[in-house]
């Protein structure tokens, strides 16, 4: 299978689409290993993991993004027991518009250090062996979601991480590809918590409503198969992959040509 031999790091990975990616790349051959701060969900995912694919084909690390000791540990746990890392999905985070800074704090700070700190065993300037990051943003990362301003703001900052971090990487080297994930509505624990979590916009919860049941709402497997493209292709780089249940597009952003001025 293509991905035979490939180590990958999942982050956010024992629910929803962190689980679904965990489970698309093992089903291509990769070896796994999921980090995750629910720690009970995290060894029960691994328990089932190791019935259908071998011990040896997943570790369970209890990791949080907030925290750059945990991150260290767990990269240097899978460079010691798997010999590298090849693929890393950068996938945990949370919307909660009333603990706002918490949000930032893991969905972008959190994927920004993850990132980080994984370029460090990735780089081919640094002994790595390259590979592919892609980050799980959002299509709020596209377009303003006017109920939740700051998730908005993480997941547009994500978008722009990537793309500058995929200029940063053909520039510098590295030989790693970043890319963006940004699905619509997807069915799992935080979609289904969305009306409590909106904070000073949860009167805007019925319109919120509106627009997915409009949109409709995308399987985790979906979601899962997109990312599978993005590690896959590689002709992919600094591309923002949008996910809607009426089809998938690569988004196209404006150039700003360089010309002196007046
Ligand atoms: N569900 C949706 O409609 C969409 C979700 N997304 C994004 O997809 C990613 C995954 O979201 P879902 O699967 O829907 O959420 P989920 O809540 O079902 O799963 C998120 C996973 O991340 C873990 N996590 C949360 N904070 C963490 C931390 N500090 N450190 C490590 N792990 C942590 C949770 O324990 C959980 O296992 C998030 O970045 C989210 O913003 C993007 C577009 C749509
Ligand atoms: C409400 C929190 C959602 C958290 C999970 C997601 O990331 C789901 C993102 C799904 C859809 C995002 C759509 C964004 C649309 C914008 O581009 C804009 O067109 C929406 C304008 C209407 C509005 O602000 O409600």
């Amino acid at each position: 299978m293509a991905l035979n031999g490939k180590i990958a790091v999942v982050t956010g990975a024992a629910l929803g689409i962190g689980k679904a990616m965990t489970e698309i790349l093992l089903q291509n051959g990769a070896t796994v290993v999921l980090l995750d701060v629910n720690e009970a969900a995290g060894k029960s995912l691994k328990e089932a993991l190791d019935k259908q694919y071998g011990r040896e084909k997943t570790l369970f690390l209890n990791c949080d993004v907030e925290s750059e000791e945990h991150i260290k540990a767990a990269f240097q746990k899978t460079v010691e027991t798997f010999g590298g890392i090849d693929i890393l999905c950068n996938n945990a985070g949370i919307l909660n518009e009333r603990t706002w800074e918490k949000m930032i704090s893991i969905n972008l700070v959190g994927a920004i250090r993850v990132a980080y700190l994984a370029l460090q065993h990735m780089n081919k300037l640094a002994g790595g062996r390259g590979g592919v990051i892609v980050n799980t943003a959002s299509m709020a990362g596209l377009g303003p979601l006017m109920s939740c301003p700051v998730y908005t703001a993480t997941k547009h900052g994500v978008v722009g991480f990537t793309r500058a971090m995929a200029a940063a990487s053909t520039a510098s080297g590295y030989g790693i590809r970043f890319n963006a994930l940004c699905p619509g509505f997807v069915q799992t624990d935080l979609f289904s918590a969305i009306p409590s979590n909106l904070g000073h916009y949860s009167h805007l919860a019925d319109a919120t409503q509106q627009m997915a049941d409009m949109m409709g709402t995308l399987t985790v497997s979906l979601v899962a198969e997109c990312l599978l493209e993005l590690v896959n292709d590689e002709t992919k780089n600094g591309e923002a992959l949008l996910v809607t249940t009426n089809g998938n597009k690569y988004i196209t952003f404006p150039v700003f040509t360089l010309s002196r001025g007046p």
